[in-house]
């Protein structure tokens, strides 16, 4: 028995399975043994008092879970931070544990109300007492480790737990002598995982499986060499016994019902002080400003998730509901991550949901420069299709050319500072790029409740997957669009895949060309040549398109397009000696509308006109995309979402494709201006045909 190492625990007196707080309790209530639970208790007793002192605090009434003592607070040397728990079913456990603190002469830090934390059962010391292991995510709070620092003075680092099952930090991690760390994985988020690599080397590192992890080989409570457990693997046994370690097994299966093994029926309360450690956290603070439909826009939602999906933790500071119909809200959230990364991460994608911060910690962008061609500093910002103004020299800076998945580059010229967005392999040596998250803005358009929320037919609304009337309204929408922008000299860019011609949409695309409403066309290899094969042989991939038929012999008949416009150099030389004489390709040489073949590795032959370097490529779509109005995606996932990339927030998309998936993923870009149609696209460009029709068909006056 070792005198100096002292225990509390808490007999089962009143213990049961009274309410469901964890996964462990679903359909256990009351179904634990009154019997074998004190029998289990008891053992755990009698074996812990061979090797240290345990001492009792008196179980009371109605509060069943108080034999779980782990949670009662978390005590270093005389000092005790007492648990505040999230669940009101164990908040009347407070102030017995308080009383029992106080009796021992513990000097008790109590939380702030709403502010939880559950004790030793979420912070667990390293053995040798230098620094302390914090988990959040389900029981504790991430705002609670920097008070817990500054009380204990002591380093903490927070770990966030992921799996419901292992809901507090004593059930999937446990720190033993010697610098060992018996933990299971997958319990935890890769940050933590990272953080906990940095800090235990591999030697040390016994990390185990599920089957030992649901068994709570980790809820062990550990006396110098000596591990005491519910039970234990004979693989995991081996492992711990070849790291010193004499395992010591003694079933808890009752108190498994509750979610508790052997560390969480004890809390140590000898937990010696080593001098020199000083109060550190890695956690980093800061509070935005959120302005807008917040709440029926379902911005703050959108916000607060993003936060706790991060790794982060909020709390609302201020929350203005705006009180008429069209005015705003607006919010203060205070956010808190375990380290600057994350941080960065989380306030990244708030900026780009409109997120400001304070007028008092506004800065100015961190730029740093580019040393190498094509090669951006670490840590750059990247760029949204929201337009988005950086701050240089105390000035709003609005950022061009807008799109996704580039850096801001920043050049100063003697007409003043250039920013712009640009591909990483664009950068240039000289330039600088923004990096990190501050003094960067995204501008976020508030809409009025009417635009938000108006009929399908008359607005490009809420990025949303069709139903079949709405195939008919967004038809008409489309229609009435194309007909406004034709009619005003605008633009319209259409990316089509093969399938519009074996759907039979080519002669309704080419009509479209032909009535100038595509001021430009972009796709791939393909189709072109079933377009092309379709208008010189009837067939597409080999199939008639009249009697639907495979034809035999068929599939050779693509190659042969491909060898004959390969002979003539171009699709324009090939249209222009009469080759053909209908179809996609042959309305836009006709017609003068623009077009860009971009490459793939299925491609055959390829095209004279199929542009096979891919950085030409996208250079060549990216000037066919300046000034559009409209995008209408026929059946292409792979150029739609190359030009989905490309675009700016503000160009309407219409996506047609029979794949809800695909239309999902193009249409949810978090824009109004984007809607997706499912669909097939052949139908869909016959009803956008007819429906021109009828809008551009003279009044027929009855007379
Ligand atoms: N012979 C060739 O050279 C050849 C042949 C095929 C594809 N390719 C090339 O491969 C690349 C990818 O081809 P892709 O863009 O066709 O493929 P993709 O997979 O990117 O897109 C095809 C899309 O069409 C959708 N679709 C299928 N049937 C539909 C229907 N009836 N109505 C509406 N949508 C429908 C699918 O769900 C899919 O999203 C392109 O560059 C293309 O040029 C070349
Ligand atoms: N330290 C622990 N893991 N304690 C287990 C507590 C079990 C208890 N039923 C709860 O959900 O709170």
């Amino acid at each position: 028995m070792t005198d100096s190492i002292r225990f509390l625990m808490c007999s089962p007196d009143h213990y049961d399975v009274d309410y469901v707080i964890n996964p462990w309790m679903e359909g256990n209530i009351h179904k634990s043994s009154r019997d074998r639970s004190v029998e289990q208790w008891q053992k755990l007793y009698h074996t812990l008092k061979d090797h240290a002192i345990v001492e009792l605090v008196k179980p009371q009434k109605g509060w069943p879970d108080m034999v779980f003592t782990a949670n009662a607070g978390l005590v270093l040397d005389k000092t005790v931070v007492l648990s505040r728990f999230y669940h009101k079913e164990r908040q009347g456990e407070e102030p017995y544990f308080k009383e029992w603190f106080e009796s021992q002469g513990f000097t008790v830090h109590e939380l702030p109300k709403d502010l939880p934390f559950e004790g030793a059962g979420d912070a667990l010391f390293d053995r040798s007492g230098r620094y302390l292991w914090a988990g959040y995510g389900f029981r504790s709070e991430l705002d609670s480790h920097p008070l817990i620092a500054e009380w204990l003075n002591i380093e903490v680092l927070s770990l966030r737990l992921m799996d419901e099952r292992f809901y507090h930090l004593d059930t999937c991690f446990c720190p033993l002598s010697g610098g060992y760390l018996l933990y299971y994985p997958p319990a935890f988020d890769s940050y933590s995982n990272r953080l906990i690599e940095m800090r235990i080397p591999p030697e040390k590192r016994i990390a185990i499986e599920e089957p030992d992890a649901v068994n709570f080989a980790c809820n062990a409570v550990n006396i110098n060499q000596t591990v005491v457990m519910n039970k234990v693997s004979d693989n995991l046994k081996a492992r711990l016994s070849e790291a010193g370690f004499n395992v010591i097994e003694t079933p808890l299966t009752e108190f498994l019902k509750a979610g508790g093994a052997a560390k969480c029926l004890t809390l140590r309360v000898t937990e010696p002080i080593i001098p020199d450690r000083h109060a550190t956290v890695l956690i980093e603070t800061r509070t935005v400003r959120m302005e807008g439909h917040l709440l029926d826009a379902g911005l703050i939602n959108q916000a607060l998730d993003l936060i706790v999906e991060g790794g982060g933790s909020f709390k609302v500071q201020q929350f203005n509901l705006g009180e008429e119909r069209q005015s705003t809200s607006n919010a203060l959230i205070k956010i808190s991550a375990p380290s600057h990364q994350v941080m960065e991460d989380i306030i990244s994608q708030l900026i780009d949901i409109g997120a400001v911060s304070l007028d008092e910690d506004i800065q100015d962008a961190k730029l740093e420069p580019v040393t190498q061609h094509g090669v951006s500093p670490d840590d750059f910002y990247v760029t949204t299709i929201y337009p988005t103004e950086i701050r240089v020299n105390g000035e709003w800076v609005q950022v061009q050319k807008q799109r996704m998945d580039g850096a801001i580059a920043v050049k100063e010229t003697p007409e003043g500072i250039i920013a712009q967005c640009k591909l990483l392999r664009d950068l240039e040596v000289g330039e600088k790029v923004v990096v990190d998250v501050a003094g960067i803005r995204t501008i976020r358009k508030t809409e009025s409740r009417e635009q938000r929320n108006a009929p399908q037919e008359f607005g490009f609304m809420s990025a949303g997957v069709s139903s079949e009337r709405r195939v008919e309204l967004i038809v008409e929408q489309v229609a009435w669009e194309l007909r406004q922008i034709r009619d005003r000299g605008g633009k319209v860019v259409v990316t089509a895949g093969p399938v519009v011609i074996h759907t039979g949409g080519a002669e309704h695309l080419s009509h479209l060309i032909r009535e100038g409403y595509v001021q430009a066309l972009l796709g791939g290899n393909a189709i072109a040549v079933h377009d092309i094969e379709q208008a010189m042989m009837g067939t597409s991939l080999g199939v008639d398109m009249k009697q639907g038929t495979a034809v035999k012999g068929g599939h050779r008949h693509h190659l042969k397009v491909i060898n004959t416009i390969r002979r003539c150099g171009s699709i324009a030389n090939a249209v222009e000696k009469g080759l053909f004489k209908s179809g996609v390709m042959y309305e836009c040489v006709k017609n003068n509308v623009p077009f860009s073949l971009a490459g793939s590795i299925r491609d055959d032959g390829p095209l004279p006109d199929t542009q096979m370097d891919l950085i030409k490529a996208q250079q060549h779509y990216t000037e066919l995309l300046q000034g559009a109005e409209m995008i209408l995606m026929l059946s292409t996932m792979l150029h739609s979402i190359g030009v989905g990339n490309m675009t700016a927030a503000g160009v309407k998309m219409v996506c047609v494709d029979i794949n809800p998936a695909v239309v999902t993923k193009l249409s949810d870009r978090g824009s109004v201006e984007s809607v997706g149609v499912v669909t097939d696209v052949g139908l869909f460009l016959s009803l956008l045909v007819k429906q021109l029709d009828k809008l551009t068909s003279r009044y027929h006056l009855e007379v």
